[in-house]
């Protein structure tokens, strides 16, 4: 037993990136279990240990945690990365959730029916330009720190630092608007943690590819 978190999913980023990011910054070594086939997950479902024969599942402390936000709380908690009171973790909930509804735009997008990948594009970077990065701007200049919340890392400046490196994938200059995000992810980038997982080599996922929305699709009989 290496004592380390096992996390059990596909071989792309979909709803397990986060997990992947939050225990990098977090400077957590972890073990994937990769699924491959229908029946690797059939044979996962079949071991009991998905509460609602679903994946993410992450091994950790002897728990088979299921449900990605509850997996990334119990992650969040655990490495201090939380707030330090009930005010600050109210914030980054509302934070990180912003992020997510983003997020998840952006997840689905490479599963997106055929033809409808311009209307889908342009609506998550309307959305990311003019609901959700305008707020995580704003937040930087008034709260005046290195961090979204407090005076030290959370889970929401890495969170943020994920969706702004997808959303530059989709559009490289997005951040051109944002000159304290610019900042930001200048700052973020140079953490050792995260500049170690954003080697080449790390668990990182790339974006996901057509070989890669066959297999999630194989795999979760989409
Ligand atoms: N509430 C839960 C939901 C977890 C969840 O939807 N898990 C899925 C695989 S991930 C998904 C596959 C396509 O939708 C995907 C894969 C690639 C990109 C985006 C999503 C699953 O296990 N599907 C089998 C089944 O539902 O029988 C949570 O937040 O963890």
């Amino acid at each position: 037993m290496s004592g380390k978190p096992i996390l059990h999913y596909f071989n792309g980023r979909g709803r397990m990136e986060s997990v992947r990011w939050l225990l990098a910054a977090a400077g957590v070594e972890f073990e994937e279990k990769i699924l491959k086939s229908a029946e690797d997950f059939e044979n996962l479902v079949k071991g009991g240990n998905l509460m609602y024969q679903q994946v993410p599942m992450v091994e950790i402390d002897g728990l088979n945690l299921v449900q990605t936000r509850a997996i990334l709380k119990y992650i969040a908690a655990k490495y201090n990365l939380y707030g330090k009171d009930l005010k600050e973790k109210a914030l980054i909930d509302m934070y990180v959730e912003g992020m997510r509804d983003l997020n998840e735009m952006i997840m689905h997008y490479p599963l997106c029916y055929p033809g409808e990948e311009e209307k889908n594009l342009n609506f998550i970077l309307e959305r990311a330009t003019e609901r959700f990065f305008p707020v995580y701007e704003k937040a930087l200049k008034s709260h005046g720190k290195n961090y979204l919340v407090g005076n030290q890392m959370s889970w929401a400046d890495i969170q943020l630092f994920e969706a702004i490196l997808m959303v530059e994938e989709l559009k490289s200059d997005i951040l051109s608007a944002f000159p304290k995000l610019q900042e930001f992810k200048a700052r973020i980038s140079k953490l050792p943690r995260i500049q170690k997982f954003l080697q080449p080599g790390s668990q990182r996922k790339p974006p996901m590819d057509d070989q890669a929305v066959e297999e999630a699709t194989k795999i979760f009989n989409l």
